[in-house]
């Protein structure tokens, strides 16, 4: 369906303090506060070594690194010594990157927007610039430069394959990714009569805890102000990055590294006259100690100018995806959806792989990694995003649920996105998501609703919703439809 042109829809911008209201009331409503049963051993992606003989200890990397800047941090098995960082990667378990209403996400989020970057080389492999920085408690985040501004739309002439990424959408895909995503396999199973007290216990930790408070399959990342000439080229080791560095012709300070799109004096990022505005994504666990799994999506798409993919073609291809492993089993399909709706509220055409821990088999959530190339237009939606959603009619019952009810005024999306946004750090420099942007939300996310409800329709009048409908919340069903 095509957008309304840029124009707003009939409700007015709500004050961000209202806004935050409701993002209170949403994460009170018992849809965001399911209980889960104990974690098995084998749920968790790392474990902490609990004894170290004093003879291994000089080996561990982080006793023994003598780099300069990194302060003397002995750590032990004691949880509360650990680096925020360090405890996000112990709370990695196969359903989700980190629990709802986890404390450490305040502390993680804080010091990625505050503290001091001791390193900052190129990230090896991606296809534009970004750096890995580094921080004095070894802790790391992936460092996307600012290179849109949030009222500019992408060029319609530029295919989603040339568009470039935005450090307000990795940002923003994250606070989205809180707000809609799905309960997790390991929340499906509790006892119905016990939801409310249990709801009504969380309600205060969840009221005291202002920041993120958990969705659970981006990494945090947050906004910031950094200073090109202290916090990147006086401090970088990187030698390719720093002989990239100039100054403009109006005295601002710019690099643009090496990469294989836009990295030239053309498409250097230059600070104002030094900051710049940028996302700094919390680095997953390193490769050596939990190797992740790249898969391709079945929908992806050509990335050519003339050649279409089969799904665009072929209504039936969903059927022939459903016989093929992962596809076939388990919540894999469901949770592809689970992704698919995401990016189709956020317009992310660019959505050609996705990646999975390998420890966990194909019985694990989907890690979405990569979000740069959405938000980069609120003026047109992109139907084929949701193609998917459309020719499987298959999505899981709580993802319905939450979505109709950021659907409702009490909850809505717009809404509770602008309150989310207005806790990160930048949102003091200019509001993440443009209003057009917000707007476009509450626009797409009625368009999943409607695809959906075609799919039930159907399925109502061939004998039955529970095709369309993967029951992960049986229990609940009655006590959370969003419209009692
Ligand atoms: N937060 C993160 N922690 C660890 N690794 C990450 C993180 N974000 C991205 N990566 C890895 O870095 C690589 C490049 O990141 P990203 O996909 O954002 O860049 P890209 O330039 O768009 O790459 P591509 O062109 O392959 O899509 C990816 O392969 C991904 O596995
Ligand atoms: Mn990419």
């Amino acid at each position: 369906m095509p957008g309304s042109g840029g124009h707003h829809d009939s409700h007015q911008e709500e004050p961000v303090e209202s806004g935050l209201f409701k993002l209170e009331a949403l994460f009170d409503h018992p849809l965001y506060n399911m209980p889960s049963s104990p974690i098995p051993e084998e749920d968790w992606l790392l474990k902490m070594k609990t004894t170290v003989k004093a003879s291994e200890k000089s080996s561990q990397m982080w006793v023994s690194a003598s780099q300069e800047g990194y302060g003397d941090i002995q750590w032990n098995s004691d949880s509360n010594s650990h680096p925020p960082w360090l405890r996000f990667h112990l709370g990695i378990t196969r359903w989700q990157l980190y629990p709802h209403g986890d404390s450490n996400m305040n502390l993680l989020t804080q010091q990625l927007a505050t503290h001091r970057i001791v390193s900052a080389v190129q990230k090896s492999g991606g296809t534009q610039l970004k750096l890995v920085m580094s921080f004095p408690n070894y802790g790391q985040a992936m460092f996307k430069p600012m290179k849109q501004d949030r009222d500019e739309e992408t060029n319609y002439n530029l295919y989603y394959f040339s568009d470039f990424e935005r450090h307000n959408a990795e940002i923003s895909a994250f606070h989205l990714d809180r707000l809609i995503k799905c309960l997790q396999n390991d929340c499906i199973f509790f006892f119905a009569s016990l939801v409310f007290s249990f709801c009504l216990s969380l309600f205060h930790s969840c009221l005291s805890l202002s920041l993120i408070l958990g969705y659970r399959r981006i990494p945090p990342v947050v906004g910031r102000l950094v200073d090109v000439v202290k916090e990147i080229k006086d401090i970088t080791t990187d030698g390719k990055l720093a002989r990239t560095f100039f100054k403009s012709p109006v005295g601002s300070v710019c690099f643009y590294g090496q990469c294989s799109y836009y990295c030239s004096t053309e498409h250097a990022v230059c600070g104002r006259p030094r900051n710049l505005e940028a996302s700094l994504a919390t680095m997953l666990p390193d490769l050596s100690l939990a190797t992740r799994t790249t898969w391709r999506s079945p929908w992806r798409r050509s990335y050519s100018r003339s050649k279409l993919a089969i799904w665009e073609t072929e209504p039936d291809y969903c059927s022939s995806v459903q016989k093929i492993p992962p596809y076939d089993k388990g919540t894999r399909l469901v949770d592809f959806m689970d992704l698919v709706i995401l990016d189709f509220l956020m317009s992310n055409m660019d959505r050609h792989h996705y990646e999975t821990f390998e420890k966990f088999g194909n019985n694990t959530f989907l890690i979405h990694l990569d979000n740069g190339r959405a938000f980069g237009r609120h003026s047109k939606d992109e139907p084929s995003i949701l193609t998917p959603l459309a020719q499987c009619c298959r999505i899981r019952h709580s993802t319905w649920l939450r979505l109709r009810l950021l659907s409702l005024p009490k909850y809505r999306l717009s809404d509770v996105m602008r309150a989310s946004l207005s806790n990160d750090p930048l949102h003091k420099v200019a509001p993440l998501l443009s209003e057009n942007h917000l707007t476009a939300l509450d626009r797409r996310l009625k368009t999943v609703l409607e695809t959906v409800d075609r799919c039930l329709k159907r399925a109502t009048e061939d004998g039955g919703r529970d095709g369309v409908l993967y029951h992960d919340i049986a229990n609940l069903k009655d006590m959370i439809t969003p419209a009692g």
